[in-house]
């Protein structure tokens, strides 16, 4: 179980986070959101025990986990750049880890190679970046990781390897209760995975709900009427856009399906629908809500 309580970080003075309080649950994987400089590197280093916070509590199963030896080897942070030793061989780098890490598993090292097919003997900082992602995701795998902490981890992963990557991750999950905690702009790929998500904006945690919560909670209807708009249509709802694409009104509303049919119907509307919304547009919808650059493009 990781909680973070009442946690603020300043930089120089100014706070890059403020009063986060969030618990994740064993076995979850939470993704973090949110704009550029929003705060979820910081928020990920406290988690993984390489930085401070000012104040407030960041705990692992109850213990605190700035530099705390026992605490982060049961953890596993794989930052935006990955880290290797200079110089070093994946096998170097592999016995590096298996004396660091105490679950370190030398089966499952090799049982990876099938899925990372890349020479054991080879230096890690000749391959490319996407090679050097997938050598990252071998090794932190093969720790056994309890709690998996990844800053934008599918940066230069191909397709078929990301395909391959999300697998492991959720047999992980699914198999040992693995908790992964992941940053990503790449909301597609946080949609595929997440069972929670949260959203940081400057420097606070603005949402954080279980990620069918969330979809349920926001939505897109297409409305059009033969003659005019009735008045009053767009009163009493919270509506987060509204576009119009010819005589169709698209909007997004936050709120109950059941609340936002009874409110349109009322209007007796010729089409009316409600589609889904991806993760991308929540968030693009979620963030214009508090004030973060989108346009309301009817007048
Ligand atoms: N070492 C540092 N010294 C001073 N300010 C910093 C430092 N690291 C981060 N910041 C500031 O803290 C804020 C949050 O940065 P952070 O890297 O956590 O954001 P982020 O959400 O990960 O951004 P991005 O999505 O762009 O990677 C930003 O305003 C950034 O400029």
């Amino acid at each position: 179980m990781i909680e973070i309580k009442q946690v603020s970080k300043l930089y120089e003075g100014k706070e890059a986070i403020r009063n986060v309080t969030l618990a994740i649950g064993k076995g979850t994987i939470f993704g973090l959101l949110g704009s550029n400089g929003a705060g979820k590197t910081t928020l990920l280093k406290m988690l993984s025990g390489n930085l401070i916070q000012d104040s407030g509590e960041v705990l692992i199963d109850r213990l605190h986990v700035f530099e705390n030896r026992e605490v982060k080897n049961r953890c596993f942070f794989l930052p935006d750049t990955p880290y290797f030793l200079a110089n070093y061989t994946i096998l170097q780098m592999a016995l590096f880890y298996s004396g660091v890490y105490r679950k370190w598993n030398e089966e499952r090292f090799y049982q990876l190679q099938e899925i990372f097919p890349i020479p054991l003997q080879y230096k890690i900082h000749k391959l490319s970046k996407g090679m050097q992602r997938q050598v990252a995701f071998w090794l932190a795998l093969a720790t056994m990781p309890e709690v998996l902490i990844l800053d934008e981890p599918f940066d230069g992963l191909d397709p078929v390897m990301r395909k391959n990557v999300r697998q492991l991750l959720v047999q992980d999950v699914a198999e040992r209760d693995m908790t992964i905690l992941i940053s990503s702009h790449n909301l597609r790929e946080i949609e595929d995975l997440a069972d929670h998500v949260g959203i940081l904006h400057n420097g606070k945690l603005v949402i954080q709900k279980d990620l069918a919560d969330l979809k349920a909670d926001v939505h897109k209807v297409q409305i059009a009427f033969k003659h005019k708009i009735p008045h009053g249509i767009y009163r009493g709802i919270q509506i987060l856009d509204k576009q119009r694409q010819g005589s169709v009104i698209v909007c997004i509303v936050k709120g109950k399906e059941p609340s936002i049919k009874a409110h349109f119907n009322q209007f007796q509307p010729d089409i009316f629908d409600m589609l889904p919304l991806t993760l991308e547009e929540i968030f693009i919808y979620e963030m214009g809500d508090i004030g973060y650059v989108i346009q309301n493009t009817l007048a």
